[in-house]
């Protein structure tokens, strides 16, 4: 079965002007959504994850611009397919047409993007209106309906709450019924789930999942921690000072992961037998993207740093057709660097654990609760 493109990114480059210089925020950046599949962006804090969904979303700050580059998003119009590229669109024009109705977001912090005056009902049922005019009544049961799929027991009652009266998991989880709204076919979650604790991280996580099975829709997910994609996500693109080092699907990063940087984000990932005191975060910090970047940008924090690394950046090298990474581990005369024993136990691990999943309900299973729910 071919796969249907939705998003396509090609070459994006960004740079933010400041009073102390240009920030080169994202550099290049190559990026494929396909309908019905999930995508994880996953990096360290100021990798440029936020910058380039921003982009998307057409609400970059007025100090960024588009260096280079292109996104080619293809959606329904008047009944028609189109393939249309969002940068040539204005930010007017993305507000109008695009954003909410046809690619929505999911913040952070679900208390910054409810509005803490206006009941949840008319948060949720606001985008209907605007973007589709949905009469009253309809646009109301669609909302008792959306409270209903996002896992809130007794919806109708919910709808005159205000966000106050809610614990942080139902705000999140109205959050997600306000971006669902206006149905749209791309959701992108910017790391939907710190502000939550583990087990209602989980239960969001398997919601949006339900929800993707459902409706088809294609999701992007940013995160810095790579055990959030491991359940959830189709293709990972791992990002490092605001390029993509390494892109394969969840498969291939998690068991064939090719870029040191890759592996150090596997080792800081908490299992089941290693305790959170005892994991490594990468030692040192990302550059600063003010300075012009030579050679490989993650050579300092490299242990197996090559001499080349120091004087060029190294490109995308092939692995397969779906997998690629930037290390010139990967060129053809680089000296044999195998994978850190402790990196090869613990995805001996995971490769145990993953079996234990397989005739299980696709790749995750649900929780009781979010079965009732659903
Ligand atoms: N408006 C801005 N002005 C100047 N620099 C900016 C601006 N917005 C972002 N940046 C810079 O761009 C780089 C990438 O930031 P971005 O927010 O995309 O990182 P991130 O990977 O999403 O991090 P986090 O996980 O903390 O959200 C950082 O160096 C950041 O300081």
């Amino acid at each position: 079965m071919t796969k249907e493109k939705v998003l396509s990114i090609r070459d994006l480059s960004i740079a933010f002007k400041t009073s102390s210089g240009l920030v080169n925020a994202v550099r290049g950046v190559n990026l494929d959504l396909y309908k019905g599949e999930t995508l994880a962006i996953v990096g360290e804090s100021g990798s440029g994850k936020s910058v380039t969904v921003k982009a998307i979303m057409g609400i970059l700050s007025n100090n960024g611009k588009i260096k280079s580059g292109t996104i080619e998003y293809t959606y329904e119009e008047n009944g028609e397919k189109v393939t249309k590229n969002l940068l040539d669109f204005s930010k007017k024009e993305m507000r109008k047409n695009i954003n909410g109705k046809h690619i929505a977001m999911v913040f952070q912090d679900p208390m910054t993007s409810l509005d803490p005056t206006m009941n949840i009902g008319n948060q949720i049922m606001e985008g209907m209106r605007i973007h589709y005019k949905t009469p009253k009544k309809e646009a109301y049961a669609k909302a008792v309906e959306l409270l209903e799929l996002v896992g809130i027991t007794d919806a109708e009652s919910r709808m005159s709450n205000y966000p106050h009266q809610l614990s942080g998991g139902m705000r999140q989880r109205i959050v997600i019924a306000i971006a669902l709204a206006s149905d749209p076919d791309v959701l992108i979650c910017d790391e939907p789930t710190t502000a939550l604790d583990v087990t209602i991280q989980a239960k969001i996580l398997e919601l949006i999942q339900s929800i993707q099975r459902k409706t088809g829709i294609s999701v992007i997910y940013i995160t810095h921690d790579l055990g959030v994609v491991a359940k959830v996500a189709n293709d990972v693109n791992v990002m490092y000072a605001g390029r993509i080092i390494e892109t394969g699907t969840v498969n291939e990063v998690f068991y064939e992961p090719r870029h040191p940087y890759t592996w150090g984000l596997l080792l800081a990932m908490p299992d089941l037998e290693t305790k959170a005191d005892k994991l490594e975060s990468i030692p040192g910090n990302p550059p600063n993207m003010e300075h012009e970047v030579v050679g490989d940008p993650f050579a300092p924090r490299n242990p197996y740093a090559l001499n080349i690394d120091l004087r060029l950046e190294p490109p995308m090298f092939k692995i397969s057709e779906t997998h690629y990474a930037a290390t010139w581990l990967l060129a053809e005369d680089a000296p044999d660097c195998p994978l850190p024993k402790e990196l090869q136990e613990r995805i001996e691990r995971m490769k145990r654990e993953d079996e234990r999943y397989v005739g299980t309900d696709e790749t995750y299973t649900f929780s009781e609760e979010l079965k009732a729910a659903l």
